[in-house]
């Protein structure tokens, strides 16, 4: 550390906390450790009698906390974000939108084993709101090797192609849906899943088209299918009999509309006997019985992804299990 006059400072780094103490009034830290004396403290240091202060000199190839979260945030490719100001070696990440939180974990946990460094954000596939915080870039000790920074480059600029970590919109999608079951197409019973899909997709920007209720015949069901899509929807959703009765026939009648079933049988709890396929590129899921009646099933990690424009695989569903158990 250097002695410097105030007036000298101005731009530098304080290396010791400095009190103020205003008898009966005020006493505790003035400026921290760490803190970078500007123009504007000068006047303050001098009330409390400090002509001269200590400052930390960074050595070569090392760089300041704040310096070093700012840098962190500057070269990691992100979408739809916005970046705080730098403060006690930390930046914080917000979301500019409604949408999708994504990172790549596997990428993520690298960063982390650099040592000094730290990022910490939301899990990846998380919904967040406008001006949500999603993420934190922060250095640990006060000042930093600067050689951290470039490991950490190498890492988030490894594929230059795609965006460390971003907020996917959510597309306004058409959707149309098709319930089953004859209790319901013979109006025993009114229809309850209609509207908790109404809800759901909603939520995220996206609009019912229009519901057809048909019985427990597969033809019946492929026909309302083949009507949906014929008037523009861009998302299918089936509902009901989506298990093992003898007249469950919704499985069967997705698979002979779809180009490609994606799985059947989720690991998730409860939502297990979900199916998802795709007819060319329109989602098309099977809901069972359970996503009418509990808040949380595995449609709500999927409807989610689906609308973010996200194409899900087998193994995307097989990492559900993993706390799949709601
Ligand atoms: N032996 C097995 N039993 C069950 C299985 C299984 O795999 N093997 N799966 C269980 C799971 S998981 C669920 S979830 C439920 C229901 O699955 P389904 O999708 O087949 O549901 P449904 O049989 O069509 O209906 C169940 C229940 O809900 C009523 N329902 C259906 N649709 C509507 C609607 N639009 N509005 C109001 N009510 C509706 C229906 O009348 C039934 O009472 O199966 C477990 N059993
Ligand atoms: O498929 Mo069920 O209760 O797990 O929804």
């Amino acid at each position: 550390m250097k002695e410097v006059h105030v007036t000298d400072a101005i731009g530098m780094i304080l290396g010791h906390d400095l009190t103020k103490i205003v008898p009966g009034e005020f006493k505790g830290r003035l400026f921290k450790k760490g803190h970078r004396i500007r123009e504007e403290d000068i006047p303050q240091l001098l009330n409390i009698g400090k002509e001269h202060i200590f400052v930390m000199e960074i050595p070569p190839g090392y760089v300041h906390e704040n310096d070093g979260a700012q840098r962190m945030a500057e070269m990691t490719p992100m979408a739809n974000v916005n970046v705080s100001e730098p403060h006690e070696g930390k930046v914080v990440v917000k979301s500019n939108i409604h949408g999708l939180f994504r990172v790549n974990p596997d990428r993520l946990y690298q960063l982390n084993c650099i040592g000094e460094l730290a990022v910490v954000t939301k899990k990846t596939f998380t919904v967040v709101k406008e001006n949500d915080s999603v993420a934190a870039f922060r250095v640990i000790p006060l000042i930093v090797k600067e050689s951290k920074l470039f490991q950490m480059d190498t890492i988030v600029n490894r594929n230059t192609s795609d965006v460390f970590l971003e907020v996917q919109p959510f597309r306004s999608l058409r959707v149309g849906i098709v319930t089953t079951g004859s209790e319901i197409a013979k109006g025993r019973i009114e229809d309850r899943f209609g509207p908790v899909i109404k809800r759901k997709v909603e939520s995220y920007g996206a609009f019912v088209h229009r519901q057809i209720i048909v019985g427990d015949e597969q033809a019946r069901i492929v026909e309302a299918l083949e009507t949906l899509r014929d008037e523009g929807c861009e998302l299918l959703i089936c509902t009901g009999g989506m298990s093992v009765d003898p007249d469950d026939r919704t499985p069967s009648a997705i698979r002979t509309f779809a180009t490609q079933v994606i799985g059947y049988g989720i690991p998730m709890l409860p939502g297990t006997m979900l199916m998802l396929a795709y007819h060319h590129d329109i989602p098309v899921f099977g809901l069972p019985g359970a996503v009418m009646f509990d808040a949380q099933t595995s449609f709500d990690f999927l409807l989610p992804r689906v609308l973010a424009g996200c194409s899900i695989q087998a193994n995307d569903l097989a990492e559900l299990g993993h706390g799949g158990y709601l």
